[in-house]
C-alpha cells in the first residue's frame, strides 16, 4: 500500500511572516494528521522559519530546486547539504517552470535528482506535456522519455526513494484540470514505463503526484483513482482552509 504524499508548492509566493503565519495556521489545522505524508517547499527564504514552525508536527519540509554541486561559484543556487541543515526532507525537481523559465532540462534534472539521492534527500521529480503535445497525441511518448532519461542510470534501490510528480503543463495555474481518467492513465503509464525500465516492485511501490490545478473540489475523485498516490498543489496550497481540506481528501 502506497502512503499519499500531499504536497504544496508555495513557487515565489509568500515573505517571511505571510510563510510562517501559513505554516502556523497547517500546523494547527493539521500538524499531527497521519492518514497521508504532508509536505511544505516554501521559497529558499522562509525554508528555517517554516521549518521552526513544523518542527514537532507531522508536517515535512522540501526545497523547490537545488544544485547538484556540492558548493562553489553558483550564484543564486543552493546545495543540499544547505537544505539538510535546515532540515529539508525533500526537493522538487524538474518542474516545468524551471523547464520553461530556467533553462531545466532531462540532463539537470538527472544531475539534480541524481545528488539529491545521494544526499540522503528525497526527490519529486515532475513530469508533464504542453497542451499541444497533447493534441497531437504525443503526450504519452514525451512524459516516457522524460521519466527514462530524468532518471536514466539511478538504481532500483535509489528509484525507491523517488516521487514523480505528473503535472500537464496546459493544466498548472489555469484552473484547467486534467480528467482524473486522464491523469489515471497517464500515471498508469509512467508507472508501466518504471516496470519496463527498473522493476515491478520498484513500479509498485511508486508514488505518482498529479498536479495542475488541484483544488478542494477535485481531490477527492482524483485520490479516489487507482494509480494516483497524492498531489503537488500550487495554488490552492496558499490557503490554510483550502490546503488542509486538500489533505484530508475522502478517497472513494
Ligand atoms: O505547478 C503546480 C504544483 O507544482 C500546480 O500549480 P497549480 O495548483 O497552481 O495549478
Amino acid at each position: 500500500m502506497r502512503k499519499a504524499l500531499i504536497a504544496g508548492n508555495w513557487k515565489m509566493n509568500k515573505t517571511d511572516p505571510e510563510a510562517v503565519a501559513l505554516a502556523k495556521a497547517l500546523v494547527a489545522e493539521v500538524g499531527q494528521y497521519d492518514s497521508c505524508d504532508i509536505l511544505l517547499c516554501p521559497p529558499f527564504t522562509s525554508l528555517k522559519s517554516v521549518g521552526e514552525v513544523i518542527k514537532g508536527s507531522r508536517i515535512k519540509l522540501g526545497a523547490q530546486t537545488m544544485h547538484w554541486e556540492k558548493s562553489g561559484a553558483f550564484t543564486g543556487m543552493i546545495s543540499a547539504d544547505m537544505l539538510k541543515a535546515l532540515g529539508c526532507t525533500y526537493v522538487i525537481i524538474g518542474h516545468s517552470e524551471q523547464r520553461q523559465f530556467f533553462g531545466e532540462t532531462d540532463d539537470t534534472v538527472n544531475r539534480r535528482t541524481r545528488a539529491v539521492l545521494a544526499n540522503g534527500l528525497l526527490p519529486i521529480v515532475c513530469v508533464g506535456e504542453f497542451l499541444e503535445q497533447r493534441e497531437a497525441g504525443k503526450h504519452e511518448e514525451i512524459v516516457k522519455n522524460q521519466v527514462v532519461n530524468g532518471l536514466k542510470g539511478l538504481s532500483n534501490e535509489e528509484m525507491k526513494n523517488v516521487v514523480i510528480a505528473y503535472e500537464p503543463v496546459w493544466a498548472i495555474g489555469t484552473g484547467k484540470t486534467a480528467s482524473s481518467q486522464d491523469a489515471d492513465d497517464m500515471h498508469a503509464c509512467i508507472r508501466s514505463t518504471v516496470e519496463k525500465t527498473w522493476s515491478r516492485d520498484v513500479a509498485d511501490g511508486l508514488v505518482i503526484q498529479y498536479g495542475g490545478s488541484v483544488k478542494p473540489e477535485t481531490i477527492d475523485e482524483q485520490m479516489s483513482m487507482p494509480n494516483i498516490d497524492g498531489a503537488l498543489v500550487g495554488g490552492a496550497a496558499l490557503q490554510a482552509d483550502s490546503f488542509a481540506r486538500i489533505v484530508k481528501f475522502q478517497a472513494k
